[in-house]
């Protein structure tokens, strides 16, 4: 029998041995807790053709598990609101803020797995900075959606419940956080949102981990960098970010941003750099200046795929620069933003991009 089709509770009053069998698929039921924060999946348009033109952050938790009967044969589902917001308007307080719910509840011995509803647009960051920094086996799936629910073809519904199904299994234990969206199980890390307009909006250079179809999940790899369980960052130890910002490379770059951002006082800053994580001429003696003054500095790139490596392009050993591997910009400030809330000096942060 697939798990879309266990039949209600209500038959438990029967003593028929169906019925105990059935009473016994109910408690067996995971526990699942929704995490809702805003997005496209609590979404709504004026009209059904409105797939991109819309409010985001609008339904709240309670309306949206309440839309979706079956979620109650996968798991037992509760929902909170942590926040409403589009994920654009995310913050590092919000991370902390989230990241702490997660841990908690994640220590809770009624809570099997944890699924968080996110806009896309950050959705990827979050899902990273969770499985960097909370510590627990339990399965955490991040979800989103790409129409309101108020679209034809709207998206959430499954993305949502495919998520609680990832987020209850005992064979997504121990594999960390996940993106659950158009059927595929993507691993936090390496997700990224690489496409604007349509449903299979999220992309892994390296693949994704599965698939999750009709309630069963299809493993093909699992991750080999460090995460949750085996993070050396610890979310219930950490209640302040460090001021850590990007700066973005093009033709004709100035100086400017990186000046501003080193007077404002950042402690590092990430270059998203063209091609190999390229530096323009003139903007060398402004990054060594930064680095000078203490500022970290972490060579990435603006190219979606690939990776940076050290010593090519910049001599990273002479300046004391760290490259981002394969991170992008808006990952590599977050990993940069823990290490250094562990006082890391550019050896330790450059081990940390190898191994994270
Ligand atoms: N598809 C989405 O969720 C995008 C909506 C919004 N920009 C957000 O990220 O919350």
């Amino acid at each position: 029998m697939g798990i879309l089709s266990v039949p209600g509770a209500a038959l438990a009053q029967d003593a028929s041995p169906a019925a105990a069998q059935a009473a016994k698929a109910q408690t067996a039921k995971p526990n699942v807790v929704v995490l809702a924060t805003g997005g496209t999946i609590a979404g709504a348009g004026a009209s059904t053709v409105n797939s991109a033109t819309y409010t985001a952050a609008k339904v709240p938790v309670d309306k949206l598990l309440a839309g979706l009967p079956e979620l109650a044969q996968i798991a037992n589902v509760r929902g909170e609101q942590v926040f409403q917001i589009a994920s654009e308007s995310f913050t590092n307080d919000n991370l902390l803020t989230l990241a702490k719910r997660v841990s908690q509840l994640a220590k809770q011995s009624d809570v099997d797995g944890i699924v968080i509803t996110h806009g896309t647009d950050t959705l990827a960051e979050t899902a990273y900075f969770l499985s960097l920094t909370v510590h627990t086996d339990k399965p955490i799936a991040v979800v989103g959606s790409m129409r309101p629910g108020t679209a034809l073809s709207a998206d959430g519904a499954l993305n949502l419940v495919n998520a609680v199904s990832v987020a209850g299994s005992k064979d997504a234990r121990g594999k960390g956080v996940f993106v659950t969206m158009n059927d595929e199980i993507n691993t936090a890390r390496d997700v990224n949102k690489d496409i604007n307009i349509q449903t299979g909006a999220f992309k892994s250079q390296w693949g994704p981990l599965g698939m999750v179809v009709e309630g069963k999940n299809y493993w093909f790899r699992a991750p080999v960098k460090r995460h949750t369980m085996n993070s050396e960052f610890n979310i219930d130890n950490i209640d302040k970010l460090p001021q850590v910002d990007i700066v973005y490379a093009y033709g004709s770059v100035q100086p400017t941003a990186v000046n501003a951002l080193v007077d404002a006082g950042a402690k590092a800053i990430v270059h998203a750099g063209t091609g190999n994580g390229s530096v323009a001429d003139r903007m060398v003696k402004p990054l060594q200046d930064a680095r000078g003054k203490g500022v970290l500095i972490v060579r990435s790139a603006r190219v979606p795929y690939g990776f940076v490596l050290r010593n090519a392009e910049q001599p990273d050993d002479k300046y004391d620069w760290v490259v981002a591997h394969d991170m992008r910009p808006e990952k590599a400030r977050l990993l940069t933003m823990l290490a250094l809330t562990k006082g890391a000096n550019t050896k330790e942060l450059q081990r940390m991009f190898w191994e994270y």
